[in-house]
């Protein structure tokens, strides 16, 4: 017969999956009785009716069965009350430092460990919601955690892409992100009717940017790829301001008119202070897949012209694959359900120089000498 402290050590291997934290330490074990060979397990939901009961029971049955001489898990849900939530959200916002818990961005700090990524593009169209999700893919593929925010709060696309919806679960002014494909995912579609178009401007954008940044619990992420809106917007510039340290990558086609406006929304950080981290040259070459030959459909070089002129590194060049398109209609991206053709590759290799970058700044001295 397993005693009360071997069940509590396996539970706490078992992660909250909103929260991405054991729920022994989130204080949602409430009871555990032990009757012969017979286990039963009380879970405290953070909020009644939580979306995830069925994966939280499935993880703690899988989890307590492993014991040795245990034929039979129950599992049985209650929720928290309000002291409890309290108390849990209190916690989750001293964790990430948060001196003011209403205003206070993590991603903000110098010394946070998340690098911010914003996905930029001059004219709407060139695929930067496509990159951003086959990015983002990519790089929890590779093994990182990843955010994903939708900031095109207009025209967002993010949750059809990554095949995603539902209501987010809120508690005591915190908000769970969805998760996708290995990506925890927040978009202003979860949150307003899709037939209904979104008409906010400035003061509001600013208030919905904050509140992603701010109220979202995205737990540690390595990145958090931020999807701006084409140009050089209202959102941008509170991007910018709220995220100092955020670099930004312009995503464009080959082609010189596109190349020209990507440059205004490229040139447009030397007023916010955020840094171009590269540029990404977007329906690239298609391949005819029954003949082999190659066109330019959208011209050629505008990627490279484009990083010269923000004096920056082309990253990669993402040819055409009507495959892409479809993937992104189907909210399965290109990398998972053809993770081997060239444009799939191409992101890959984008993601790894990113993630190579990130790399390369950790652990390295600062600049500073005690004078
Ligand atoms: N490399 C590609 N090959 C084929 N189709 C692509 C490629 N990249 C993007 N597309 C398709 O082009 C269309 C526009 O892409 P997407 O919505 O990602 O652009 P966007 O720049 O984010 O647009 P907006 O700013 O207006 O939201 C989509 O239908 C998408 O599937």
């Amino acid at each position: 017969m397993p005693t009360k402290e071997q069940v509590l050590e396996v539970l706490a291997t078992v992660d909250d999956p909103e929260i991405d934290k054991p729920i022994t330490e989130l204080g949602m074990v409430e009871e555990v009785v032990i009757e012969g060979s017979r286990v039963g397990v009380k879970i405290k939901l953070t909020v009644p009716g939580c979306p995830l009961k069925d994966r939280i029971t499935r993880d703690v049955t899988n989890a307590v069965r492993q014991l040795p001489g245990v034929d039979d898990v129950q599992v049985a849900f209650g929720s928290m009350n309000d002291d409890e939530r309290s108390q849990l959200s209190a916690n989750l916002r001293a964790e990430r430092g948060a001196a003011n818990p209403q205003m206070d961005i993590a991603f903000a700090s110098a010394d946070s460990p998340t690098k911010v990524i914003a996905v930029a593009s001059g004219k709407g169209g060139v695929g930067k919601s496509s990159v951003t999700v086959n990015l983002a893919v990519a790089l929890a593929q590779q093994g990182h955690s990843v955010g994903v925010l939708d900031a095109d709060i207009w025209g967002y696309s993010i949750p059809r892409m990554l095949g995603v919806s539902g209501k987010p679960v809120a508690f005591e002014g915190m908000v769970m992100p969805l998760q996708a494909h290995g990506c925890k995912v927040i978009s202003i579609g979860f949150f307003t009717d899709p037939d209904r178009s979104v008409i906010w401007r400035g003061p509001m954008l600013h208030r919905a940017l904050q509140q992603f940044l701010g109220d979202v619990h995205w737990g540690e992420l390595d990145f958090l790829l931020c999807d701006l809106p084409p140009g050089t917007g209202d959102i941008a510039i509170s991007l910018a301001q709220m995220l100092p340290n955020a670099d930004m990558v312009v995503v464009t086609t080959p082609q010189q008119a596109a190349q020209k406006v990507a440059l205004r929304a490229g040139k447009a950080t030397e007023q916010t202070g955020m840094k171009v981290a590269g540029v990404i040259e977007n329906m690239a070459t298609f391949t005819c897949p029954d003949c082999g030959s190659t066109h330019d459909v959208f011209g050629s070089g505008g990627g490279q012209e484009l990083a010269d002129a923000l004096d920056t590194d082309l990253l990669g060049r993402i040819p055409i694959d009507p495959r892409l398109r479809e993937g992104g209609d189907a909210g399965l991206p290109l990398v998972l359900s053809n993770p081997d053709v060239p444009a799939s590759i191409a992101v890959k290799q984008v993601a790894e120089q990113i993630a190579s970058r990130k790399r390369s700044i950790i652990g390295r001295s600062l600049p500073l000498s005690v004078s």
